[in-house]
């Protein structure tokens, strides 16, 4: 039987909208591989920190973009990510690397560099990819087969993140995530945003089930040729 040809699916959104639990859940469903692109963003700033890099200058970040050796896994059901063969799954979740990765993350020489890294990591997947970040459907992948932005309110995406994270408020969840997305929104290097050809599905009354159903029936008509 002749397999399906690869099937490229990016997933964008601002932080707390889904995009990870969505994009396994579709991946795992569909057989494709799975790319969270803020993983590979936190594990770069992860080694910028461990390194002494100063983080408020970006000359300092941009000299250093080139050095570490990022590795992602993209089995969707144990997606794996390494810096200079070290796991930093963990540690690239703590609250010093959130409140860095904005920074980091805005200076150009740290995005082409992860940019093609996420570009060669799409090429190489034969079955195809959902691939999940900021820039994905505007910059990275411009060609997907299927873009969708996902959005929440503010208040919605405050309570998803501070039930992951214990012992910390709603309130000041809800203002650390202000602060994030306005940052990344408002980079000059490919910002958060939605691209003019993306599906734009609110998740804020939608339980996850209803999100993964919706973008799999998506995928799904992409392929019958709809
Ligand atoms: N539609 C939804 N309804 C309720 N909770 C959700 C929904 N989508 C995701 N979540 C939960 O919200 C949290 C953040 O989801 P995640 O997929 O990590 O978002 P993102 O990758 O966009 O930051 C997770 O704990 C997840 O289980
Ligand atoms: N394609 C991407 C993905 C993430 N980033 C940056 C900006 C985000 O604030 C950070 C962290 O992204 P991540 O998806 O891990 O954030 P959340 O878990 O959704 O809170 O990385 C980016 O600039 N471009």
């Amino acid at each position: 039987m002749e397999s399906p040809t690869p099937v490229i699916v990016a997933i964008d959104g601002p932080s707390g909208t889904g995009k990870s639990s969505t994009s396994k859940a579709v991946a795992t469903q569909l057989g494709l591989s799975y790319l969270d692109t803020g993983a590979q963003y936190r594990a770069i700033t992860w080694w910028m920190v461990s390194n002494g890099i100063d983080i408020d200058d970006p000359a300092e970040i941009a000299a250093a973009a080139g050095k570490p050796e990022i590795v992602s896994g993209t089995d969707p059901q144990g997606p794996t990510i390494t810096v200079d063969g070290v796991d930093v799954a963990g540690p690239i979740r703590t609250q010093e690397v959130t409140s860095k990765v904005s920074a980091v993350s805005a200076v150009s020489e740290v995005r082409a560099r992860i940019t093609e890294l996420q570009r060669s990591i799409a090429a190489s997947a034969e079955q195809g990819i959902v691939v999940e970040g900021r820039d994905i459907g505007t910059t990275v992948l411009p060609d997907a087969d299927l873009k969708i932005f996902l959005t929440a309110s503010p208040e919605a995406r405050a309570a998803r993140r501070s039930g992951e994270l214990k012992g910390s408020d709603v309130h000041s969840t809800r203002e650390a995530l202000i602060k994030r997305d306005a940052a990344d929104s408002s980079r000059k290097t490919s910002p958060l945003a939605k691209a003019g050809d993306a599906v734009e599905v609110d998740t804020t009354e939608l339980t996850l089930a209803q999100v993964i159903e919706c973008v799999v029936t998506l995928v799904e008509e992409k392929r019958a040729g709809k």
